[in-house]
């Protein structure tokens, strides 16, 4: 199996060359510490910051137990945005741009990024006060929570793997890894988008082509971004894998749709299995959100993101049809 495994992940650093579904068939259901290990392997991160590799691997094992057997929000996900992630990083405008230390943090937040999702929206949590809602006074009430999972298991016994790090290393991994994962809550969007069109137009670029970013406001932006765009790209991989990330949230929205009816409660947009066309919700949400995004992340790393944009607008064009 182990051959079969390394296999699979031989596409880890292409944009849509893992299938994530067969991984979790072969990995014995363990995608996102595979996923994670490998990347971090492939970067030389156990030496760069040395990393004891079993504690690596039981914090991922633990983070990764830590995720729930949800449709769409579980550990399969976050290992799908970790590789997005490790692919974008390695865009060429791109190169040597940012630190170990600020990659390294960018693949931690990204397995992190949604520990413990419970399958029901902020927007279910606020509109019903539930306890996560009234702990983080409905703001980012399930980003909150899974930073604050996704680091305090990391305090559990054999899994300080950052034990080496100094105190300054740490602070700053922390810093920018809730900054990272705050910015993956869907309400900072338009913010974020705006930061990133403003980046764009007064981008300075070296002779090299390779970005210019002087201060930690505009090196987080991309880094924000860039976690952001991993968060919302399945609908730019290939068709067969789009498809399935469609089915398994719409099992999602629509268990949360069966919780809001069955409750009384006003039914989510999307979530009503009685009353959606799930052809119009995605060319929609390409139109209004993920093409505006990645258009203007291609923009800032052009023309290093092309293939991503012309993935994309196969994939709208496919439901388009279909409406
Ligand atoms: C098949 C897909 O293309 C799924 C991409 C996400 O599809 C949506 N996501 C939306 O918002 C969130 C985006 C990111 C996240 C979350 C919600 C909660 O955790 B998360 O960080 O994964 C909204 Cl509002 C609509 C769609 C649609 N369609
Ligand atoms: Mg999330
Ligand atoms: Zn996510």
């Amino acid at each position: 199996n182990e051959d079969a495994l390394a296999k699979e992940l031989e596409g880890i650093d292409m944009w849509g060359g893992i299938d994530l579904f067969k991984i979790a068939d072969i990995s014995n259901n363990r995608p996102l510490t595979s996923v994670m290990y490998t990347i971090c392997k492939k970067r030389d991160m156990f030496v760069k910051f040395k990393l004891s590799p079993v504690k690596f691997l039981t914090y991922m094992m633990t983070l990764e137990d830590h995720y729930r057997e949800v449709p769409y929000h579980n550990s399969l996900h976050a290992a799908d945005v970790v590789q997005s992630v490790h692919v974008l990083l390695s865009s060429a405008a791109l190169d040597s741009v940012f630190t170990d230390l600020e990659i390294l943090s960018a693949l931690i937040a990204s397995a992190m990024h949604d520990v413990d999702h419970p399958g029901l929206s902020n927007q279910y949590h606020c509109s019903n006060s539930t306890e996560l809602a009234i702990m983080y006074n409905d703001a980012s009430v399930l980003e909150n929570h899974h930073l604050a999972v996704g680091f305090k298991l990391m305090q559990q016994n054999h899994c300080d793997m950052f034990e080496h790090f100094t105190q300054k290393q740490w602070q700053s991994l922390r810093k920018m890894s809730i900054d990272m994962v705050l910015a993956t809550d869907m309400s900072k969007h338009m913010q974020l988008l705006a930061n990133l069109k403003t980046m764009v137009e007064t981008k300075k670029v070296a002779a090299s082509g390779v970005l210019m970013l002087d201060n930690y406001t505009d090196r987080i932006q991309v880094l924000q971004n860039m976690v952001h765009c991993a968060d919302l790209s399945n609908s730019a991989k290939p068709i067969e894998l789009y498809k399935k990330w469609v089915s398994v949230i719409i099992d999602e929205y629509w268990m949360q749709g069966d919780v809001e009816r069955q409750a009384g409660l006003e039914i989510s947009p999307m979530c009503d299995r009685h009353n959606t066309s799930i052809e119009r919700s995605q060319v929609m949400f390409i139109d209004f959100v993920v093409h505006p995004l990645l258009e203007t992340w291609a923009d800032l790393v052009n023309p290093y993101a092309q293939e991503i944009i012309n993935e994309l607008s196969d994939n709208r064009e496919y439901y388009a049809s279909l409406i």
